[in-house]
């Protein structure tokens, strides 16, 4: 299938376990796949690695731990890439995309947000997930120097006004009430009547 222009691109960051999988799968299924496509910039990241290296892409793209061993050799090999072109791995991410809604799951660095901005200035927008670190732990976080403090994950905690915050707790209003600005802004981007889809809760 062809890339396919965008007409919203939600571009979301957030530190490890604070919940960007599970609340843009969540936007995926309120939205449908007709409308909208998840986009990960660390999938080609991923896909190159596990490639060079005999590992297996699928479980490096999952939850689980086994992407974790092999977090911080990924994040200098990608880092050497970016350095050369900062769009490389947006550019080919980008390539997946065939739904007039992209959802960017893992934005990490101020050149990502630059590259989607620069590249599509009307259409970006920058979403924040946030969750406390008690609730992260829960979700198997565990601090690791040298990954929660690099880039990676601290590239986005400053200098930048996002355009919502959503706040992935327990005790946070729901999120489809949260969510709701974010995906009325999608249908309507995406022509679509709201009244004829879900009611927003
Ligand atoms: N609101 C929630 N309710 C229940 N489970 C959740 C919620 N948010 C996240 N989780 C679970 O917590 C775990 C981590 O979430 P997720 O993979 O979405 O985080 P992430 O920010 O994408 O993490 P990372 O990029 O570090 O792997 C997953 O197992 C996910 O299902
Ligand atoms: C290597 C890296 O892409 C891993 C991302 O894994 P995840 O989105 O946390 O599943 C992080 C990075 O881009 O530096």
């Amino acid at each position: 299938m062809e890339t396919t222009a965008p007409k919203l691109i939600l571009l979301f960051s957030g530190k490890r376990k604070s919940g960007k999988d599970y609340v843009t799968d969540f936007i995926h299924k309120r939205l449908g796949p007709e409308l909208c496509c998840i986009l990960r910039l660390s999938a080609p990241l991923k896909e190159q690695y596990a490639q060079e290296n005999g590992l297996d892409y699928g479980l490096l793209l999952g939850p689980g731990s086994y992407k974790e061993q092999y977090r911080a050799d990924m994040i200098a090999w990608g880092e050497q890439r970016r350095q050369r072109d900062p769009g490389f791995f947006c550019r080919l991410a980008q390539k997946s995309a065939t739904r007039p809604v992209w959802i960017v799951s893992d934005a990490r660095r101020l050149s990502d947000l630059q590259w989607f901005r620069s590249e599509y200035p009307s259409q970006s927008r920058s979403v924040r997930v946030e969750a406390s670190q008690e609730t992260r732990r829960k979700r198997g976080w565990e601090f690791t120097a040298g990954i929660d403090d690099a880039e990676s994950e601290c590239g986005l905690d400053q200098g930048v006004q996002f355009d919502w915050t959503i706040f992935n707790e327990d005790s946070a209003p729901p999120l489809g009430e949260q969510l709701k600005e974010l995906l009325s802004l999608a249908l309507e981007r995406a022509g679509v009547d709201e009244s004829s889809t879900f009611s927003s809760q």
